[in-house]
Formats: C-alpha cells, sequence, structure tokens
C-alpha cells in the first residue's frame, strides 16, 4: 500500500497492459456472474474455467508488497477488484475528485448500489487523501449518510475534502453525486499511525 506506481507498465513486464487488461476482464466477471441465471451446465462450465484460471495463477501468488493487485494508480480503483473503478483526476493534499461507475457486482437491490460498497469507495478516497504526502494513518471511524440511492452504470463524480488536522487526527469528508444530486456522504477520522503500529 505504501508504494503505489502511477507509472503505466510496459508491455510484455508483470504489470503492463496485459495486466491491467486481466483486472478488467476480472470486473466484467464479477458483473456477468451477479446478472446471469444461467443453467446448470453453463454453471458448471464457468466454474470449471475459472478453477482453471485460480490454477493457472497459482505458480505466482507473492507477498503483499508485490503484488500488483492494489499498487497500480494507472488503473481505475488502483487495479483492485475490491474498489469500483475509480479515476482520480484532481488529487492534491487537501482534495481528491474523481469518477466512479458502480455495476451490477456492486448490486444491493432495486437497482441501487450496495451501501457497503459505497463504504469502501469512501473509505478509499479518505484514506488516500488522509495520506497524500503525509505519514501513514488508519481509518478510526467513518460515517456514512445515504440520501437518495446511487445508481448502477452511472458514472458518478466523488470529491473529498481535508477537514481539519488536529495533532495525529485527521478530519476528513468525502460526497458522491449522481449529476448535481448528492448521493451519499461521509465523515472520517484518520489517525496517524505510532511508530510500532501496524
Ligand atoms: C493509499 C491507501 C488507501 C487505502 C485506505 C484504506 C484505509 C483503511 O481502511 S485502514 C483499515 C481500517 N482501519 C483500521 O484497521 C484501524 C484499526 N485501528 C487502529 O489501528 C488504531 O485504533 C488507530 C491507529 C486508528 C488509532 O489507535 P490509537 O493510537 O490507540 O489512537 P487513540 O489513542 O485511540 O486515538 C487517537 C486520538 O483520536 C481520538 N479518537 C479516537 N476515537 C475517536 C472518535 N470515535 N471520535 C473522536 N476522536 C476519537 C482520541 O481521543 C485521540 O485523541 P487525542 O490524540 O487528542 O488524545
Amino acid at each position: 500500500m505504501d508504494q503505489i506506481s502511477a507509472t503505466p507498465g510496459v508491455a510484455g513486464q508483470p504489470g503492463g497492459p496485459e495486466f491491467g487488461r486481466m483486472i478488467e476482464a476480472l470486473r466484467t466477471v464479477q458483473a456477468a456472474i451477479t446478472g446471469a441465471a444461467p443453467p446448470p451446465e453453463v454453471s458448471a462450465e464457468v466454474g470449471a474455467i475459472l478453477e482453471t484460471v485460480a490454477g493457472a495463477l497459482e505458480p505466482y501468488l507473492v507477498g503483499e508488497d508485490e503484488q500488483l493487485s492494489g499498487h497500480r494508480d494507472d488503473l481505475p480503483g488502483r487495479g483492485q477488484p475490491l474498489l469500483p473503478p475509480l479515476w482520480l483526476d484532481e488529487r492534491d493534499e487537501t482534495h481528491l475528485r474523481g469518477r466512479v461507475t458502480f455495476d451490477r457486482f456492486h448490486l444491493g437491490g432495486n437497482g441501487a448500489a450496495h451501501g457497503g460498497a459505497i463504504t469502501v469507495l469512501f473509505d478509499e478516497m479518505l484514506g488516500r487523501l488522509a495520506n497524500a504526502g503525509r505519514n501513514r494513518a488508519r481509518t478510526k471511524y467513518l460515517q456514512v449518510e445515504y440520501h437518495r440511492i446511487t445508481p448502477l452504470d452511472t458514472e458518478l463524480r466523488v470529491e473529498a475534502k481535508i477537514a481539519r488536522v488536529e495533532g495525529r487526527k485527521r478530519f476528513l469528508t468525502c460526497a458522491l453525486y449522481d449529476g448535481e444530486h448528492l448521493t451519499a456522504d461521509a465523515e472520517g477520522l484518520f489517525v496517524e499511525l505510532l511508530p510500532g503500529q501496524p
């Protein structure tokens, strides 16, 4: 997590565009599986293919510091499939602004994004900002309010700001918009780690 590379990877090297394509394909698969009601033979076939996929990657499993997922700032959501695809367009040490699209994989119900998926987005936004150019901090609390449903398959705007810093405490806010409509917002406290805190 400490080393996030913003440099696009080189074709033919680990972390190159082939890696980004694999993550993109995984996102497509997640949405397709969530949204499908396949007959049993198709479920069995797809399950076998996915087991083969996991087997193909097994020889290349590495420790957290060496993994590519989560460390690729040139990819949406850092190439971390847990995160919805998030593109950061503006960033400095006081604010972040980006675009995000939730898809079928992030469905809560009745066409609305799952509240937990929105919270993951907010924790990511606030965590990125809380740690921008500063010593490492972790989320102490994150208080989220859902004002209206957050639609799927729609490009949304997300903005985070530093509200205030008090010693080790960094208070931040984040807001998610569908056009001009605020769908959800959050306030969070991040606390700078002391030496020895993991
Ligand atoms: C670049 C990558 C982006 C990804 C970002 C992802 C971010 C994350 O998700 S991090 C993972 C989730 N978070 C965690 O796992 C954190 C787990 N918790 C911890 O490690 C610790 O509790 C930690 C480090 C946050 C704080 O621990 P600790 O040093 O004991 O702090 P503590 O003494 O309790 O509190 C520090 C200050 O905050 C204050 N505080 C604590 N809780 C609250 C609260 N609920 N409300 C207001 N103030 C509070 C305390 O009063 C204290 O204030 P002061 O310094 O003025 O006395």
